[in-house]
């Protein structure tokens, strides 16, 4: 049975983190780069130790030195780190760390090559010139569609509780990532956050196959 996993990102509070675990989130993300929804390491520890077990901690960067993302995955406890900048394969492998990979879905192309990443999964997100992710823009799903990948793909982008349901039927990706879809005025909105996973659980479940 195929059931999508979901990934609750931008995450900046404890209770948030724990709330959207409890209401069935696969993993949660906190953003470390530049940008509104960045949390210090000592806010991602404190995340971190507030989520229940068997839920994925993901600490999302952009190109930061290797170094200090070892050491703030160690402080921090993550399960996954994100790379959502143009790290190469040889700096992702030289991390000793589980990676998912995000790609901004330029071309079929683009894809094609992202997929020899040593990585564990893609997170194929919305391209936007001089944007990086979070921004709360869909992208024209049917550059993935009939797409044979080797790696798990993880949708993200302009994904909320109206569009998720659809995304799943036509792609049955491994995973779905939120951010911007889930926020009230730039805000974690804890019933949206329900509503999303429901959403794309529930379409998960009644998919065939
Ligand atoms: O969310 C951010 O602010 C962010 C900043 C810098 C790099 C990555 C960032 N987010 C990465 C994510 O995984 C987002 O959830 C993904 O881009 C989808 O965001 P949205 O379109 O807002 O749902």
């Amino acid at each position: 049975m195929y059931s999508v996993r979901i990934k609750i990102c931008g995450v900046q509070d404890p209770f948030t983190a724990e709330a959207a675990a409890l209401a069935g989130a696969d993993a949660v993300g906190m953003v470390l780069a530049p940008g509104r929804r960045q949390v210090s390491p000592e806010q991602a520890r404190a995340i971190c130790q507030a989520m229940p077990p068997l839920v994925a901690r993901v600490g999302v960067f952009v190109d930061a030195p290797a170094d200090e993302v070892r050491q703030i995955a160690c402080y921090c406890g993550f399960d996954l780190v994100q790379l959502h900048g143009r790290e190469s394969p040889a700096y992702c492998r030289s991390l000793g760390l589980r990676c998912l990979k995000g790609v901004a879905a330029r071309s079929r192309q683009a894809l094609e090559q992202a997929d020899n990443y040593p990585v564990a999964a893609l997170l194929v997100d919305t391209y936007l010139p001089g944007r990086v992710g979070g921004t709360g823009q869909p992208f024209d799903w049917r550059l993935l569609e009939n797409l044979p990948l080797k790696l798990p793909f993880i949708l993200a982008g302009g994904l909320h509780p109206g569009n998720v349901g659809r995304a799943v039927a036509l792609l049955r990706p491994y995973g779905v990532d939120v951010s911007s879809g889930v926020e009230v005025n730039g805000q974690k909105d804890l019933q949206l956050i329900k509503t999303f996973i429901k959403r794309a659980k529930e379409v998960s479940y009644h998919a065939a196959g």
